[in-house]
C-alpha cells in the first residue's frame, strides 16, 4: 500500500520485499505488545536489507547535502571515502624503464652470429638515466627501474647473459623482441580514472595517489554514528555488579565495530529504561550524529521502551525478522531538531538492535553495515562469502535465517568448517572462538555433515 502523506523516508510506505507488505496500520506508533509478537509473517534478512536500502534512497535525496568534504595528506587518509574522482596528473611510470637488471638494446639491430655479442657502451640506474643514443648492434648494463636509453628497447637479464666489462654474449632465442621492458603509463595513463569517488581508501589506493604524485586527497567526513545501550540491568565495565546486574558489552562491541568501519563512533552511554531519558537522549542523538543505533529494548517487554521513544521524534517500524540471532529489530527515523544548526538533514535513520549480544552482531552486520556505508557514501562491495564444507550437522529450521558462530579450516584444496562455543544468542563465548559466520538461508532445510554451506570470514586481507 502506498500511502500519500509527507513521510520523508517512506516509511509508511508498502516495500518492495515479495511476500511482505507492511501498511500504515503496521507502522508502529507506540508499541503494542500483543500484536508486535504475533501476526505479520516474519521478514527475512535479505527483504529487511533491502527496506532499508529504500528507506535510505529517499532519506539521502531528501537531504540533498552530501557529508562534507575536507582535504587530508596521504598519511591520515586510511578508510576514509573519496570525494571526488581521482585522475591521474601523470603517465606512471613516467618513462620505458626496465624491469629486470641486465643489458638494453635494440633488438631488431643484433648483428648476425651465435652466440650475439655486443660492445657495452655505458650504465643505467634507477634514477641515474644513461645520457644520449645508443647505436644499433650496442648494449648499456641497466638496472630495474632505470630509464630505457634512447635507441634501445629490449632487456636480456643478467642471467642470460655472459659480461665481461666491455661486452656481453647471449643466445639469441633468450629475448624475445621489446622483452623486459616496462611502457610509460602502463599502470596508469594520464587522464585514467585512477580511483572513483566514493573509493574506501585501503592501503593500496593510498600507494596509488602517492605513485601518481598526489600528496594530499578530498575525503568525506567521517560519517558520526550516536551508540547507546538501554536497560536498567545494565553497568559500565569496573562498576560494581549489583545482583540481577550484568556488564554492558553490546556498546563496546558495537562501537568497535563502527570504527572498523571507518565511521566515527558516537558513545552516548547507558541509557535506563525511563521513557523520558529515552526520548531526551534521542534527540540529543539526532542533533549530533549521521545515524543512531541502539541496542535492547526493542521487543514486547514490560520495559521495552525504546519503539515508542522514537516514534515520539520521528517514526518507527518495529520488524521481526526470520532470523536467528536477530529476531526483534526496529527501523526508523528521528527528526532534527530545528536548533541543530549544525546537520542540513531534516532526519536521520535509527537503528534499533536486539539486546542479545550475539544478536546485535549478526544485525549489525546482515543490516546496518550497508547502510552505513551507503550513508557515508562508500562504494561498499559485498563481504565475500566462501564455500566450505561443513563437519557436524547445523541447528536449522526451515523458514529462518540462521547465523553460525563457527571455526573454518583450509581442508585439501577447499575448506571445511564447524560451529563453536554456546549456540545461546545471549553467549558471546562463540564469537571469539571463531573466526566466521555460517549463513544459512531461510529457505533451507537440515543442514548435514557434508554438506555445503556459506562462510564469511571475520579477517580481510587489506
Ligand atoms: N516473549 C518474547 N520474548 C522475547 C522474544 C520474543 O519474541 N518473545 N524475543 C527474544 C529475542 S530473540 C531477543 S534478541 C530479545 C531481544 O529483546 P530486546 O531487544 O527488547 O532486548 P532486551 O530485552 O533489552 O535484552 C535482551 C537480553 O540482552 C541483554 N542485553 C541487553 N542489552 C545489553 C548490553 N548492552 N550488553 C549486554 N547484554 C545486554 C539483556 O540483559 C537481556 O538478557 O528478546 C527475547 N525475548
Ligand atoms: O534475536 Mo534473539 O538473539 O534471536 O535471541
Amino acid at each position: 500500500m502506498r500511502v500519500a502523506r509527507a513521510d520523508p523516508v517512506g516509511l509508511a510506505a508498502g516495500h518492495d520485499a515479495p511476500g511482505h507488505s507492511f501498511s500504515l496500520s503496521q507502522r508502529i506508533v507506540m508499541p503494542d505488545p500483543s500484536r508486535a509478537l504475533s501476526g505479520n509473517s516474519d521478514l527475512s534478512p535479505d527483504a529487511a536489507h533491502r527496506l532499508i536500502a529504500t528507506r535510505l534512497a529517499v532519506l539521502c535525496d531528501a537531504r540533498g547535502a552530501a557529508l562534507s568534504t575536507e582535504r587530508l595528506p596521504l598519511a591520515q587518509a586510511l578508510d576514509r571515502v573519496l570525494a571526488d574522482d581521482v585522475v591521474a596528473p601523470i603517465d606512471v611510470p613516467a618513462h620505458d624503464n626496465s624491469a629486470m637488471d641486465g643489458y638494453a638494446f635494440a633488438h631488431a639491430g643484433l648483428p648476425d652470429g651465435e652466440p650475439v655479442s655486443l660492445p657495452v657502451v655505458g650504465r643505467a640506474l634507477a634514477g641515474r638515466p644513461h645520457d644520449g643514443d645508443v647505436g644499433r648492434g650496442m648494449a648499456v648494463r641497466i638496472m630495474t627501474g632505470a630509464a630505457m636509453p634512447e635507441g634501445t628497447d629490449t632487456v636480456v637479464p643478467i642471467e642470460a647473459a655472459t659480461c665481461s666489462p666491455a661486452r656481453v654474449q647471449f643466445a639469441r632465442a633468450a629475448v624475445r623482441p621489446g622483452a623486459n621492458r616496462r611502457h610509460a603509463g602502463e599502470d596508469w595513463a594520464r587522464g585514467d580514472i585512477a580511483l572513483p569517488a566514493g573509493t574506501v581508501l585501503r592501503p593500496p589506493a593510498l600507494g596509488v595517489l602517492a605513485s601518481l604524485g598526489i600528496a594530499s586527497v578530498a575525503v568525506r567526513r567521517r560519517l558520526r554514528v550516536a551508540v547507546f545501550s538501554t536497560g536498567d540491568e545494565l553497568r559500565e565495565p569496573g562498576d560494581a555488579l549489583p545482583a540481577g546486574a550484568i556488564y554492558d558489552s553490546n556498546r563496546f562491541n558495537l562501537l568497535a565495530m563502527l570504527r572498523r568501519l571507518g565511521v566515527e563512533p558516537l558513545d552516548l552511554g547507558i541509557v535506563p529504561d525511563d521513557p523520558a531519558a529515552l526520548r531526551q537522549v534521542l534527540v540529543d542523538a539526532a542533533r549530533l550524529a549521521d545515524a543512531v543505533i541502539t541496542s535492547g529494548g526493542v521487543s514486547a517487554g514490560d520495559a521495552d521502551h525504546v519503539r515508542a521513544a522514537v516514534a515520539a521524534s520521528g517514526e518507527v517500524e518495529y520488524w521481526k525478522l526470520a532470523l536467528r540471532p536477530g529476531r526483534p529489530f526496529a527501523f526508523g527515523t528521528l527528526r532534527v531538531p530545528a536548533d541543530a544548526t549544525a546537520q542540513p538533514r531534516q532526519s536521520v535513520p535509527f537503528f534499533g538492535l536486539p539486546g542479545n549480544p550475539a544478536a546485535v552482531v549478526a544485525t549489525f552486520y546482515l543490516l546496518v553495515r550497508d547502510a552505513l556505508l551507503r550513508l557515508a557514501q562508500a562504494r561498499a562491495e559485498p563481504v565475500p562469502r566462501v564455500p566450505a564444507t561443513t563437519t557436524a550437522a547445523l541447528p536449522k529450521r526451515a523458514g529462518r535465517a540462521e547465523v553460525i558462530r563457527a571455526r573454518a579450516q583450509r581442508d585439501g584444496g577447499g575448506w571445511t568448517v564447524a560451529p563453536v562455543g554456546s549456540p545461546s544468542s545471549g553467549a558471546l563465548n562463540a564469537m571469539v572462538q571463531a573466526n566466521c559466520l555460517v549463513l544459512l538461508e531461510a529457505e533451507r532445510a537440515a543442514v548435514n555433515a557434508g554438506d555445503t554451506v556459506d562462510v564469511t570470514f571475520f579477517d580481510g586481507l587489506l
